[in-house]
Protein backbone atom coordinates (compact mmCIF):
# COMPACT_ATOMS: atom_id res chain seq x y z
CA UNK A 1 0.00 0.00 0.00
CA UNK A 2 1.36 3.44 -1.05
CA UNK A 3 -0.06 6.36 1.18
CA UNK A 4 -0.36 10.19 -0.40
CA UNK A 5 -1.09 13.53 1.68
CA UNK A 6 -3.55 15.65 -0.42
CA UNK A 7 -2.04 18.92 1.76
CA UNK A 8 -4.92 21.51 1.06
CA UNK A 9 -4.50 25.01 2.84
CA UNK A 10 -6.24 28.24 1.38
CA UNK A 11 -8.00 26.71 -1.45
CA UNK A 12 -4.56 25.16 -3.09
CA UNK A 13 -3.36 21.25 -2.85
CA UNK A 14 0.34 20.69 -2.30
CA UNK A 15 2.08 19.21 -5.96
CA UNK A 16 5.14 17.52 -5.40
CA UNK A 17 7.71 16.71 -8.38
CA UNK A 18 9.41 13.36 -7.88
CA UNK A 19 13.30 13.74 -8.54
CA UNK A 20 13.76 10.25 -8.78
CA UNK A 21 13.79 6.94 -10.25
CA UNK A 22 14.17 8.71 -14.32
CA UNK A 23 11.36 6.76 -15.12
CA UNK A 24 9.22 8.95 -13.74
CA UNK A 25 11.34 12.27 -12.49
CA UNK A 26 9.41 15.20 -13.45
CA UNK A 27 6.39 13.96 -13.27
CA UNK A 28 3.73 15.44 -9.95
CA UNK A 29 2.63 13.62 -6.82
CA UNK A 30 1.21 13.71 -3.56
CA UNK A 31 4.14 13.27 -0.56
CA UNK A 32 3.89 10.19 0.82
CA UNK A 33 5.34 6.45 0.04
CA UNK A 34 4.84 2.77 1.25
CA UNK A 35 3.46 1.62 4.71
CA UNK A 36 6.09 -0.08 6.70
CA UNK A 37 5.06 -3.32 8.36
CA UNK A 38 3.04 -2.85 11.49
CA UNK A 39 2.51 0.89 10.79
CA UNK A 40 -0.96 2.71 10.57
CA UNK A 41 -1.74 4.54 7.24
CA UNK A 42 -2.00 7.82 9.41
CA UNK A 43 1.25 7.41 10.53
CA UNK A 44 3.51 6.77 7.44
CA UNK A 45 1.77 10.06 6.14
CA UNK A 46 3.23 11.43 9.70
CA UNK A 47 6.56 10.23 8.69
CA UNK A 48 6.70 10.42 5.03
CA UNK A 49 5.35 14.37 5.36
CA UNK A 50 8.26 14.76 7.87
CA UNK A 51 10.91 13.41 5.70
CA UNK A 52 10.14 14.63 2.30
CA UNK A 53 8.76 18.52 3.63
CA UNK A 54 9.88 19.03 7.31
CA UNK A 55 6.32 19.79 8.13
CA UNK A 56 4.02 18.62 10.40
CA UNK A 57 0.25 17.27 9.04
CA UNK A 58 -3.04 16.34 10.56
CA UNK A 59 -4.80 13.55 8.12
CA UNK A 60 -8.22 14.04 7.44
CA UNK A 61 -10.63 11.85 5.02
CA UNK A 62 -9.76 9.90 2.13
CA UNK A 63 -9.93 11.49 -1.44
CA UNK A 64 -11.04 9.64 -3.83
CA UNK A 65 -10.94 5.69 -4.74
CA UNK A 66 -7.97 3.45 -4.05
CA UNK A 67 -6.18 3.33 -7.92
CA UNK A 68 -4.37 0.05 -8.89
CA UNK A 69 -0.74 0.98 -9.95
CA UNK A 70 0.74 0.26 -13.19
CA UNK A 71 3.20 -2.36 -11.79
CA UNK A 72 -0.16 -4.19 -10.35
CA UNK A 73 1.17 -4.80 -7.01
CA UNK A 74 0.39 -1.98 -5.31
CA UNK A 75 -2.10 0.62 -4.46
CA UNK A 76 -2.35 4.07 -3.99
CA UNK A 77 -4.07 5.50 -1.15
CA UNK A 78 -4.88 9.37 -0.45
CA UNK A 79 -6.13 11.48 2.02
CA UNK A 80 -6.82 14.91 3.06
CA UNK A 81 -4.02 16.60 5.00
CA UNK A 82 -3.52 19.84 6.58
CA UNK A 83 0.19 21.64 8.02
CA UNK A 84 -0.02 22.08 11.53
CA UNK A 85 2.46 23.82 13.54
CA UNK A 86 3.24 26.29 11.04
CA UNK A 87 6.17 25.07 8.95
CA UNK A 88 6.60 25.55 5.35
CA UNK A 89 6.89 22.35 2.96
CA UNK A 90 10.53 22.06 2.12
CA UNK A 91 11.49 20.10 -1.37
CA UNK A 92 14.01 17.95 1.11
CA UNK A 93 13.74 14.90 -1.70
CA UNK A 94 11.03 16.52 -4.62
CA UNK A 95 12.77 18.59 -7.51
CA UNK A 96 9.98 20.93 -7.30
CA UNK A 97 6.77 21.95 -5.07
CA UNK A 98 3.50 23.61 -5.97
CA UNK A 99 0.60 25.06 -4.32
CA UNK A 100 -2.30 24.67 -6.97
CA UNK A 101 -5.64 26.35 -6.95
CA UNK A 102 -8.41 24.11 -8.59
CA UNK A 103 -8.27 25.32 -11.52
CA UNK A 104 -4.55 24.76 -11.81
CA UNK A 105 -4.74 21.34 -11.15
CA UNK A 106 -4.27 20.27 -14.60
CA UNK A 107 -1.31 22.25 -15.28
CA UNK A 108 1.28 20.03 -14.12
CA UNK A 109 1.90 16.44 -15.49
CA UNK A 110 0.74 14.14 -12.46
CA UNK A 111 1.85 10.24 -12.34
CA UNK A 112 -0.93 7.98 -13.91
CA UNK A 113 -2.47 6.58 -10.66
CA UNK A 114 -2.95 10.12 -9.60
CA UNK A 115 -5.10 11.34 -12.18
CA UNK A 116 -8.57 10.19 -10.96
CA UNK A 117 -7.32 11.13 -7.18
CA UNK A 118 -7.04 14.35 -8.62
CA UNK A 119 -10.12 14.74 -10.74
CA UNK A 120 -11.96 13.83 -7.09
CA UNK A 121 -9.84 16.60 -5.71
CA UNK A 122 -11.12 18.83 -7.59
CA UNK A 123 -14.80 20.05 -5.40
CA UNK A 124 -12.93 20.65 -1.95
CA UNK A 125 -10.55 22.91 -3.39
CA UNK A 126 -13.75 25.40 -4.07
CA UNK A 127 -14.98 26.25 -7.38
CA UNK A 128 -12.80 27.02 -9.68
CA UNK A 129 -12.54 30.55 -10.80
CA UNK A 130 -15.86 30.99 -13.81
CA UNK A 131 -15.13 32.93 -16.96
CA UNK A 132 -15.29 35.90 -17.35
CA UNK A 133 -15.88 38.13 -20.45
CA UNK A 134 -11.86 38.45 -20.96
CA UNK A 135 -11.87 34.53 -21.75
N1 LIG B 1 4.36 9.04 -2.77
C1 LIG B 1 3.62 8.82 -3.85
N2 LIG B 1 3.90 7.78 -4.67
C2 LIG B 1 3.13 7.63 -5.74
C3 LIG B 1 2.06 8.51 -6.05
N3 LIG B 1 1.47 8.11 -7.21
C4 LIG B 1 2.14 7.01 -7.62
O1 LIG B 1 1.93 6.36 -8.65
N4 LIG B 1 3.15 6.71 -6.72
C5 LIG B 1 4.07 5.57 -6.87
C6 LIG B 1 5.50 5.98 -7.15
C7 LIG B 1 6.29 4.86 -6.53
O2 LIG B 1 6.34 3.77 -7.41
C8 LIG B 1 5.43 4.46 -5.34
C9 LIG B 1 5.86 5.14 -4.05
O3 LIG B 1 7.14 4.83 -3.82
P1 LIG B 1 8.13 5.82 -3.05
O4 LIG B 1 9.48 5.55 -3.58
O5 LIG B 1 7.65 7.23 -3.06
O6 LIG B 1 7.91 5.27 -1.59
P2 LIG B 1 8.91 5.25 -0.37
O7 LIG B 1 9.28 6.66 -0.04
O8 LIG B 1 8.28 4.43 0.69
O9 LIG B 1 10.16 4.54 -1.06
P3 LIG B 1 11.31 3.57 -0.64
O10 LIG B 1 11.32 3.50 0.84
O11 LIG B 1 10.97 2.28 -1.33
O12 LIG B 1 12.50 4.24 -1.27
O13 LIG B 1 4.11 4.85 -5.66
C10 LIG B 1 1.80 9.61 -5.19
O14 LIG B 1 0.90 10.44 -5.39
N5 LIG B 1 2.60 9.73 -4.10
Amino acid sequence: MVVGAAIVAGGRVLACARSAPPEVAGRWEFPGGKVEPGESETAALVRECAEELAVRVEIGDRVGRDVRMAHGRSVLRVYAARLVGGDQPQALEHAALRWLSADELDTVEWLPADVPIVAALRPLLGAPRSPGPGD
